[in-house]
């Protein structure tokens, strides 16, 4: 038989039916469901009068408007709606929920794996792009859209076409102070928002073996932010380990048969990939986006570009654009950045290992007079329980940080957590695009310690040298 690729071996195993131009009707094992993207899902159902396919393959929470100082009461309308229909819809389908409150619920691509969701060789669905995440335990997880969650509810199939395979091998290991953000944001600094696009990614090297399951999805996480579909990585013995015991991962009876399969999900010797491309871990620093795209980032210790260097016209233009949009001149050294707020959450970067990072910047010292905000949120109840049994929330809050309730919160700011215009943030999220965590606001998007180091210094340090 032929090496076959991961992705190979994924879509394979989930072909109910395909059409000779290559469209396909893919099995769906698991579809994580938020309150954004699935109203109309349900509505679709409930006006067709059709069924859930299975609905026991559909784990819910409410991640995206739940706010964050209490979690008692919503008070924006449109949030305290979309909140309480997913709980309505999810009574009367009879669809397993994390409501608002309860410690397993949280940012659902934080708490789906957390309860052990998803698992090797799924595919997973979410009517959410950054499902990509999913792809850290060889799952083939991609997002949807809304009416595709309603096919999904009614059919546990999804129409989908092959995506090209790309693999990213990152050889040696990773340099003090460099994280799996930081390997993310190096991907995309070199290969491009579309870098990806049309591909699935797969992770690969020594560097990306050497993370922790944290790190792995964190680099899934920004796949898309890289224009691709999904990414993936091969399952081994970090895989298994994080699964063990978790509520949805098989029982001891059934896990050694699992981990038999489980152990050939990952490209054979000798698999063909559409495209490679390799990289050397050590060439990774710490980064920091400078402007309003994932691909415009420079090491810490860089300096914001010139774009009259910029020989491309349109990429000049948008270099342009960006430095006004985030009000930096050219040339200024990334460390004279000075902050207004700092935001440690979002599904890249709010589980328990960030916050331990971040924690142990922070420890000892408080956070600088001109940051009017920094905010730690843990990207669900269980991660909070965690993180407070281990003493970080005093860590926390005695570095003038503030806790909150988990949710995507200051990620996007559907929520009442947001950036006023003009404000400049350092933010452990995937994504500093104009206006995305407020209007106006400014994100730079950097590693879980590099947002601590920079909350205390009031702007951006290299955590190499300074902390
Ligand atoms: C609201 C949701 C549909 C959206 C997404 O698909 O990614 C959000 O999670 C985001 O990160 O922008
Ligand atoms: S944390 Fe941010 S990126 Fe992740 S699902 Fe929520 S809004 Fe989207």
């Amino acid at each position: 038989m032929t090496a076959q690729t991961l992705y190979d071996k994924l879509w394979r195993a989930h072909v109910v039916r395909e059409e000779s131009d290559g469209t396909t009707l893919l099995y769906i094992d698991r579809h994580l469901v938020h309150e954004v993207t699935s109203p109309q899902a349900f509505e679709g159902l409930t006006l067709g009068e059709r069924p859930l396919w299975r609905g026991q393959s559909i784990v819910a929470t409410a991640d995206h408007n739940t706010p964050t100082v209490t979690q008692t009461e919503i008070h924006d309308l449109v949030s305290r709606l979309q909140v309480e229909t997913l709980s309505q819809n999810c009574q009367s389908f009879g669809v397993t929920l994390y409501p608002m409150g309860d410690r397993r619920q949280g940012i659902v691509h934080v708490m789906g794996p957390e309860q052990g969701a998803t698992l090797p060789g799924m595919t997973v669905v979410c009517g959410d792009s950054h499902t990509s995440t999913h792809g850290a335990f060889a799952a083939l997880a991609f997002g949807i859209g809304t009416s595709e969650v309603e096919h999904v509810m009614a059919t546990q199939t999804l129409v989908a076409r092959r995506s090209r395979t790309l693999r990213v091998t990152v050889d040696g290991t990773l340099p003090e102070g460099v994280t799996a953000k930081d390997v993310a944001l190096y991907i995309i600094g070199h290969i491009g928002t579309a870098g990806g696009t049309g591909y699935a990614i797969e992770f690969a090297g020594e560097a990306i073996r050497g993370l922790s399951m944290e790190g792995r999805m964190t680099l899934c996480n920004m796949a898309i932010e890289a224009g691709a579909r999904a990414g993936l990585i091969g399952a081994d013995d970090v895989t298994f380990a994080y699964l063990k015991g978790r509520p949805y991962a098989p029982s001891d009876a059934q896990w050694g048969q699992a981990v038999t399969y489980w152990r050939t999900l990952h490209s054979d010797e000798g698999a063909v990939f559409d495209k490679e491309v390799t990289l050397s871990a050590q060439h990774i620093e710490p980064l920091v986006t400078w402007g309003t795209s994932p691909e415009m980032v420079v090491s810490v210790t860089g300096q914001v570009p010139d774009p009259r260097l910029e020989k491309d016209l349109v990429r000049r233009q948008s270099m342009e654009r960006a430095l006004i949009y985030m009000g930096l001149i050219a040339n200024t050294p990334m460390i004279r950045i000075s902050l207004d707020k700092v935001f440690i959450g979002s599904c890249t970067n709010s589980r328990i290992e960030d916050l331990r990072a971040a924690a142990a910047v922070v420890k000892g010292k408080h956070v600088a007079a001109n940051i009017k905000l920094a905010m730690v949120v843990p990207g669900s109840g269980l991660v909070k329980a965690q993180a407070e049994a281990e003493g970080l929330d005093q860590i926390f809050l005695e570095a003038g940080f503030e806790w909150r309730h988990p949710g995507c919160s200051m990620c996007l700011g559907m929520n009442e957590d947001r950036l006023s215009p003009g404000e400049r943030c350092a933010s452990t999220s995937n994504r500093n695009f104009e206006g995305r965590q407020g209007t106006g606001g400014r994100t730079h998007l950097v590693s879980p310690q590099m947002a601590a180091a920079a909350a205390i210094a009031g702007h951006f340090v290299d955590i190499r040298e300074n902390f």
